[in-house]
């Protein structure tokens, strides 16, 4: 069974009984007002799963999702209405779709309204997914305020802001139960993809992600298309639950209420929105019937206008206040319940790193501005050597570092990672083409697991049918932390999360591992263990270390071979030795006075 299988199948059992015990006790047992308290639930429960999908994998927060509903719910009424009320209620329908509309049955709807919004989000996706944060959020936001403009203007096909009637009603708690846990069952399978952990992990750090090989534009792009789809399935649901609606229904009122159920419950969660919606429905519920002025153990109420938005607005802020990550938290209500068994290390590599691996840096410069970062800087990285990178402060190293990478590339020269200039290929197929890293200021994914922040670089490597976890695992066994899988990442201890790092730019297969001021922070017995770690990453795989650092102490100790840089130029090569004598490198750490002395 492939990763995703078992924990997906246990997180959909777990979401859908109490979703399937429900319908059960709507259809069978509940009175007709329940009954449709219960079938709304289930509705909403597919609409705020769909923004789960994006919203919670991605970290971007949508205002679109709404939209989505829109275009379900007038799709799919326009295919299956009754075609005796078309001529009343739309006699100005466009020939083309008059040939299509109405009288269809109610999954031909469905499945003509999904359509049409696959093309629409693949269409808005494309731009979209280039936008993270609060610059893509406004973009959803335009999205539904588009949706929202463009279905008023449509008067002949949408009757613009009148109510649009006539829509077969056939959706009670069973059709809809089964839209729901179909709309769990993907979203809580798509979480543990590779696709949607690597959207989770660019949701924690972008940058690290891409440093991983996370083609994060993709990622973002899927999650959006797909939760398109499932909210617009609710839409669909929606529409012949009510039988009749206007634009009005799927603006602002809506989006302020799905959002609410999601962060209520916890965006990052499939639990979390199935749980968030049950307890927003129900408030919202029973601060309606308050807000109308009701009668409580014998007192009679005022009515009180706009109770159900504040009520709500309140409770959000009070659980905000106490849980920020909502209340079920950021993980799964199954992986609390039924965590995984431990994954066994498969064998760390297979071959060791070819001789002819080589990161050649070729006459290399960098301007910022005015500003000369790094000025006609050549040497080469071999396999199996370690090669210390030094220099005071403002010494370029960190350009360097990054112009290897391919995150800023060069003004002039190339860098020629096993043959590819870095500056030609996308920043995140770097990594893949043989070059791990890590980051001055530690970038892990701080929210997931010790083992699902190593299996994000695993996957970016994995050969056909190979099990990334396993090859995480083994990752792991080489700095020492196989018993620390299960742990989030931002659980450990601090020289624990620089190993951790160095575990994950080793799932990678790298040839070459840059490694920035890896010892930074660490205390005395902390360095030795890396020290000891690094070596034997040396000694049994061949890669080649690229190591920044300020500790000489420790780069003496290291490395093979030392490149020194001194604002921007390189002043000397070599071996520890050569370089401790060089009166270049003396003067530029000490000053020429005291160098003199
Ligand atoms: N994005 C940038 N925009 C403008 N100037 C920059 C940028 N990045 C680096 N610099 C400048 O380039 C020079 C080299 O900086 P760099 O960070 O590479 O040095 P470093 O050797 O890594 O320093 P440190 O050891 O302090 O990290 C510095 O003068 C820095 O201010």
């Amino acid at each position: 069974m492939p990763r995703i299988g078992m924990q997906a199948i246990k997180g959909t059992i777990t979401l859908a009984l109490p979703l399937i015990a429900l319908a059960i006790c709507a259809e069978l047992f509940f009175p007709a007002a329940f009954a449709r308290l219960a079938t709304l639930y289930l509705i909403y429960v597919t609409a705020v799963v769909g923004m789960q999908i994006y919203s919670g994998n991605s970290g971007i927060i949508s205002f679109g999702h709404a939209g989505f509903m829109a275009l379900g719910a007038y799709g799919s009424s326009l295919l299956t209405i009754q075609p005796a009320i078309i001529s009343t209620s739309l006699p100005n329908l466009p020939g083309w779709l008059a040939a299509i509309a109405g009288g269809q049955p109610l999954f031909v709807g469905m499945a003509g309204a999904l359509l049409v919004v696959a093309i629409v989000a693949a269409l808005f996706g494309l731009p979209l997914a280039r936008l993270g944060g609060a610059a893509a959020s406004i973009a959803t936001l335009g999205f539904l305020v588009i949706v929202h403009v463009t279905l008023v203007a449509s008067t002949d096909i949408t009757r613009g802001s009148q109510t649009f009637f006539g829509v077969p009603r056939g959706v009670s708690a069973f059709p809809a139960l089964i839209v729901a846990v179909t709309a769990v069952a993907l979203a809580r399978t798509y979480r543990g993809t590779r696709g949607g952990l690597s959207l989770r992990a660019a949701r924690e750090d972008e940058i690290a992600a891409l440093a991983c090989g996370v083609n994060v534009v993709r990622q973002r792009f899927v999650a959006w298309v797909l939760s398109g789809l499932v909210s617009a399935s609710a839409g669909v649901l929606l529409a012949h639950f009510l039988g009749a609606f206007s634009p009005k229904d799927f603006y602002f009122n809506l989006t302020f209420l799905l959002m609410s159920m999601l962060i209520l419950g916890g965006i990052s969660t499939v639990s979390g929105a199935v749980g968030g919606t049950a307890l927003i429905v129900i408030m919202v519920d029973l601060l309606r019937r308050l807000e109308g002025g009701a009668e409580v153990f014998g007192l009679q109420l005022p009515e009180v206008f706009g109770l159900t938005d504040i009520g709500v607005g309140l409770v959000i802020l009070a659980v905000m206040y106490r849980l920020r990550d909502g209340l079920f938290g950021l993980r799964e209500v199954d992986e609390r319940l039924f965590p995984e068994p431990v994954v066994r290390a498969n064998a760390p590599r297979q071959t060791p790193v070819s001789d002819d691996a080589l990161i050649s840096i070729e006459g290399v410069g960098r301007r910022f501005s005015g500003l000369v970062a790094l000025e006609d800087v050549s040497f080469i990285v071999r396999p199996g050597v370690v090669t210390g990178l030094i220099g005071p402060n403002g010494a370029g190293k960190s350009t360097l570092i990054n112009a290897i990478s391919g995150v800023v590339p060069p003004s002039s020269g190339r860098v020629l990672l096993n043959g590819t200039d870095t500056a030609l290929v996308p920043v995140n197929a770097v990594p893949t083409l043989g070059l791990g890293r890590t980051f001055q200021n530690i970038r892990l994914f701080r929210n997931l697991t010790v083992l699902e922040n190593v299996t994000v670089a695993a996957d970016a490597v994995a050969r056909p049918g190979e099990d990334s976890r396993a090859a995480a695992m083994a990752a792991l066994a080489m700095v020492g932390m196989q018993d620390d899988a299960s742990r989030p990442a931002n659980s450990l201890p601090y020289g624990a999360q620089r190993r951790l790092e160095i575990a994950r730019a080793l799932a990678l297969r790298p040839s070459f591992l840059l490694l920035d001021e890896p010892a930074a922070g660490m205390n005395p017995a902390e360095t030795d263990a890396l020290i000891g770690v690094l070596r034997q990453i040396r000694a049994d795989h061949q890669i080649g270390l690229l190591v920044v650092e300020h500790d000489l102490k420790l780069i003496m100790r290291l490395c093979d071979h030392i490149v020194v840089l001194n604002k921007g130029q390189m002043i000397a090569e070599g071996t520890p030795d050569e370089i401790r004598a060089n009166p270049a490198v003396i003067e530029a750490y000490i000053g020429k006075r005291r160098a003199a002395a």
